[in-house]
């Protein structure tokens, strides 16, 4: 076996040695697969075994102006032309789609998702980006390397790294799942600060060096205000762009109110999760359908609608990480999946989605410039518009509001953090996450 030894002048080198804040993306590609360096040697030259029968990448070193728009990086090439295979394929333009908490235990299901083509659909190449930290980033050289493993030919290009500007670069899709979870004894004042500034900063990167067509979809939580502070961050992407995940909760709906009414869960339609992603949320059972017919003529169970149903959706997240000992991954990982695709694909006609969405111009009288879960329909170009025909009752107005005041209050805790002068935190109680009890 040959033994390469490395100059430190290369990219990769250079990459490896310095502070991995300041330069910390490395390309794992399929144009590659000739060597590989060890990961122990970050501050030391790069040591790679090559066998002696497999063809030595070319060293292409890295030039100036390219450092942003990571490509084939020297010694992950092979000689042989990608490209030139792609025009041979009636495939879409490659997209860019980076994953922060890319070595969590939602991404690790969210990953493979993506790269199988299930997403984005079976004709379009991508390329992850995977953000973590200096903690994860062996974890994440794991995941690069299974993902490598597992031969998906949608799959062109993975790079991780733990700057947020450079992870983000031209990225068409950004999928924020990384936050500190709340951990004893912390509160929720605590872990919105923390999670916040971590949501200021990638929203800043964001902005700096993302497409300005960015899709953003914030899981971390508490998402919803952090879908907020990322936004405030950014004004040169359209606040329309960011949406907080709240399809989980639809999803729990669906299975409730199914269950209830003894159909499969694809009879139930119009579910709206209005709110917050936390126990203030309200799953709408008003407007909602089964086989076509509002849920209040299928199921006359008024008391068990109104206080079990709503209950059981709001706390599924506590019951389960009860039962699994963690918080839900591979159903958060399918819910990121279905939001991803209720932007890129027409709604069917009638229906629509739940998406935490910016409230300005909204037609149910919600506070504006917060981050509510609404009704949304899309054509499927990304993009989403206001569902206008629903009823709201005293009862749901009622809740509405209630959900409605936890925002304000979150969004006051943060204003640090968004642009708005100084916190003041007076949340009205210590509401949970979906996932705590
Ligand atoms: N909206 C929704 O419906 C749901 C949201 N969630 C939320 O999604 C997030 C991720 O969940 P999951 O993947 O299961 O979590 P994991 O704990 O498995 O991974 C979370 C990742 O967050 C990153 N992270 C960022 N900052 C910190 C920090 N200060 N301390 C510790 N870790 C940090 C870590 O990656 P790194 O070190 O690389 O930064 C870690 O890999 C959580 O906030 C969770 O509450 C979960 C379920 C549903
Ligand atoms: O609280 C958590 O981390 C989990 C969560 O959001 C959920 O299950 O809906």
């Amino acid at each position: 076996m040959a033994v390469a030894q490395l100059s430190p002048s290369y990219t990769e080198t250079r990459f490896l040695s310095s502070q991995l804040s300041s330069a910390s993306t490395r390309l794992y590609s399929r144009r590659r697969q000739a060597l590989r360096p060890s990961s122990k040697a970050r501050n030391a030259k790069i040591v790679c075994s090559v066998a002696p029968n497999e063809v030595q990448a070319p060293i292409t070193p890295q030039t100036k102006g390219t450092r942003n728009k990571p490509d084939c990086f020297g010694v992950f090439c092979v000689t042989y032309d990608l490209k030139a295979e792609e025009e041979t394929k009636s495939w879409k333009k490659l997209i860019n789609i980076a994953v922060s908490g890319a070595a969590g235990m939602i991404s690790n299901h969210l990953l493979f998702k993506l790269a199988s083509g299930e997403v984005f659909g079976p004709d379009q190449p991508i390329a992850l980006k995977l953000l973590g930290s200096e903690r994860s980033f062996q974890a994440l050289e794991g995941v690069a390397m299974e993902l490598e493993d597992s031969l998906y030919p949608l799959l062109r290009e993975v790079s991780i790294g733990i700057s947020p500007y450079e992870v983000f670069q031209d990225v068409e899709w950004a999928l924020l799942i990384g936050a500190k979870p709340r951990g004893p004894g912390m509160e929720r004042a605590d872990l919105l600060d923390i999670n916040g500034q971590i949501f200021a900063e990638q929203g800043k990167a964001l902005n700096a060096v993302a497409s300005r067509n960015v899709k953003v979809i914030v899981v971390g939580n508490p998402c919803n205000t952090n879908a907020l502070i990322c936004l405030k961050n950014a004004p040169d992407i359209p606040a329309k762009n960011f949406h907080a995940l709240t399809r989980l909760d639809e999803n729990r709906a669906k299975c409730q109110l199914a269950l209830k009414a003894g159909v499969f869960y694809d009879k139930v339609s119009n579910v709206t999760i209005w709110g917050n992603h936390s126990t203030t949320q309200v799953p709408d059972f008003l407007n909602a359908r089964i086989n076509g017919l509002p849920v209040t003529e299928v199921i006359k169970d008024t008391a068990w609608l109104e206080k079990e149903f709503t209950e059981k959706v709001q706390k599924r997240g506590g019951v389960l990480i009860q039962k699994w000992g963690r918080s839900s991954a591979a159903s958060t990982s399918v819910s990121i999946v279905d939001a991803i695709k209720s932007l890129i694909t027409p709604t069917p006609k009638g229906d629509w989605f739940s998406s935490g969405v910016y409230t300005n111009g909204n037609p149910y009288g919600i506070a504006e410039d917060i981050v509510f879960s609404m009704p949304c329909r899309s054509d499927g170009n990304g993009d989403y518009e206001l569902v206008k025909d629903v009823i709201i009752d005293d009862f749901l107005r009622e809740r509405l509001k209630k959900t409605e005041a936890e925002l304000l209050a979150e969004k006051r805790c943060v204003a640090h953090l968004t642009g708005e002068g100084n916190a003041y935190c007076d949340l009205p109680e210590d509401t949970m996450l979906p996932g705590e009890m």
